[in-house]
């Protein structure tokens, strides 16, 4: 048994910093690592699907370049490794970077294997076993898979980075973020897409004047949509690869396509840890149980991320390093609960959100105010040409706080975080009205949106 002061499981998101920093104050850690430094973001998450979707939008733009004045650009061809090709670049210089900043680290000892618990302080990996009394689970999650045959060949976000060729017929089942983001950047390289969808419209958590406007900038697109349809089986199919049973009010009870993607959520990866040998608990779906400081049910065990079922972003993971870092080094007052909802859905426009929506603040009974405006009213984005989808601001009528936004347009993953500030800030929706934005940008309509403040 090797002792170490701290043993961090996963080299994801929240465990490389957190070795990182942990290593800084001298402390000797072990991190293990099962599969790729980075883990899901880095290489099958956000990195790989950011970089693809970059060459879906220049594909975009290059098909109706001739609106722009560019002219013979029509013809052109998707040349799928290259696409590939680039994309692997940007995720091995991120998964390398992170392996040598924590293999360089003199008090870091890499431990390449998948950990189990042996008991609440020690886990072996491989023939080795470690113990530690300050031990961090960051083992994040994997692709949810839905009912089917067996033997069925099915894609998950991990898998589909492997095709070779493009698929002719992408079908997939989810409308949420993953399908969505699959969704248009396939089409955009020329597949034929379907979105099986078991919800009454896409994107179920957003309001739904969202979730419509996203359906229309995607149906226009040339993107298939089943929605009310839940894939209740799929199976192999002779004639075309795949077939999918659905069950739905009209239309076809079946869809067939050349290949199948899974994007119906998420499943912790605490199921082979070891966590029976332990006292550290679950709940019903998997995730580890943590209090608002994210200590797990076991005194000095610590949870981390997308295995705590809190938060299921790259930002919320890092966030649960801060917090647990606040934790031992500073002054211990920082606490999930604090932590205000934002993400960004990178379809093209992006859809950018924070706080609550308004279907959120109705159902709490919140007297509120919201303000509108669609992007064909930005000079900006008619400058560009972009001009699908609006942006919506809920500011609570009494403490005139921002209570949530919704921005589904050009720029908005960037333009948020104007509005996350003051939501940070605890300031009022004035001090934005008020404020003096550049031109020609899309921020500088959120003060003169914000003048249009209606009873909800
Ligand atoms: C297709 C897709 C796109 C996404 N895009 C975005 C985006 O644009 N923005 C965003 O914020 N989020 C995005 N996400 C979500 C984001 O990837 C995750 O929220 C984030 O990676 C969670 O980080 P984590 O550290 O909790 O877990 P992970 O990144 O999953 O890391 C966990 C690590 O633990 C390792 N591990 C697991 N079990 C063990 C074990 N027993 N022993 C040793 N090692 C183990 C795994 O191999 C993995 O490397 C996306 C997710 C997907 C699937
Ligand atoms: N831009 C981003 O930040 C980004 C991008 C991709 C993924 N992610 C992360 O990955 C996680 C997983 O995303 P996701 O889209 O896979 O899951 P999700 O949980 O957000 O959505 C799953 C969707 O599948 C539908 N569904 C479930 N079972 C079905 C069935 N049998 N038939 C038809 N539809 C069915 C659900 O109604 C839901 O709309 C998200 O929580 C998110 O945090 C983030």
């Amino acid at each position: 048994m090797t002792h170490f002061d701290a043993i961090i499981i996963g080299a994801g998101q929240a465990g490389p910093p957190l070795a990182s920093r942990l290593a800084s104050e001298d402390y000797k850690v072990a991190i293990v690592e099962r599969k790729f430094f980075g883990g899901t973001c880095v290489n099958t998450g956000c990195t790989p699907t950011k970089a693809m979707v970059a060459s879906a939008k220049v594909a975009h733009t290059v098909k109706h370049a001739s609106a722009h004045g560019v002219i013979g650009a029509s013809n052109f061809k998707i040349d799928f490794d290259q696409v590939k090709k680039r994309r692997d670049e940007i995720v091995m210089q991120s998964r390398e970077g992170l392996e040598t900043w924590m293999e360089d680290d003199e008090n870091i000892t890499v431990f390449k294997g998948q950990a189990r618990f042996i008991n609440n302080k020690a886990l072996q990996v491989d023939g080795n076993q470690i113990q530690a009394e300050k031990i961090f689970i960051n083992v994040g999650g994997r692709a949810r898979i839905a009912n089917h045959e067996e033997g069925l060949e099915y894609l998950t976000n991990s898998s589909i980075l492997n095709l070779d060729e493009l698929p002719e017929h992408l079908v997939i089942i989810g409308g949420s973020y993953v399908g969505v983001e699959f969704a248009q950047m396939f089409r955009r390289f020329g597949c034929k897409v379907t979105i099986i969808e078991k919800g009454e419209y896409l994107l179920s958590k957003e309001d739904h004047d969202v979730s419509e406007n996203v359906k229309d900038i995607l149906e226009k697109e040339g993107i298939h949509i089943r929605t009310k349809a839940e894939c209740i089986y799929a199976k192999t199919s002779e004639e075309e690869g795949v077939e999918v049973e659905i069950n739905c009010d009209d239309g076809d009870p079946a869809v067939s396509g050349s290949h199948l993607l899974y994007a119906v959520g998420r499943v912790p990866n605490t199921d082979d840890l070891g966590l029976e040998n332990t006292d550290i608990e679950v709940d019903g779906h998997g995730y580890i149980k943590i209090d608002d400081y994210l200590n797990t049910t076991v005194e000095g065990v610590w949870a981390l991320g997308d295995c705590n079922g809190k938060g299921a972003f790259t930002h919320t993971a890092y966030n649960d390093f801060e917090i647990v870092e606040n934790g031992l080094f500073g002054n211990g007052g920082k606490k999930v609960s604090d932590r205000i909802s934002c993400y960004a859905l990178y379809m093209d426009p992006p859809l950018a959100r924070v706080g609550m929506t308004a279907e959120e603040v109705i159902k709490k009974g919140i007297r509120a105010l919201k303000a509108e405006m669609l992007m064909s009213k930005v000079a900006r984005a008619n400058e560009k040409g972009e001009t699908e989808g609006f942006m919506k601001v809920i500011v609570d009528a009494e403490s005139h706080l921002i209570l949530g936004a919704s921005i589904l347009g050009v720029g908005a993953d960037e333009i948020i975080h104007s509005i996350i500030d003051v939501m940070y800030a605890k300031q009022p929706y004035t001090v934005m009205k008020n404020a003096v934005h550049i031109h020609p940008t899309v921020s500088e309509l959120i003060p003169t949106m914000l003048s249009n403040l209606k009873e909800i």
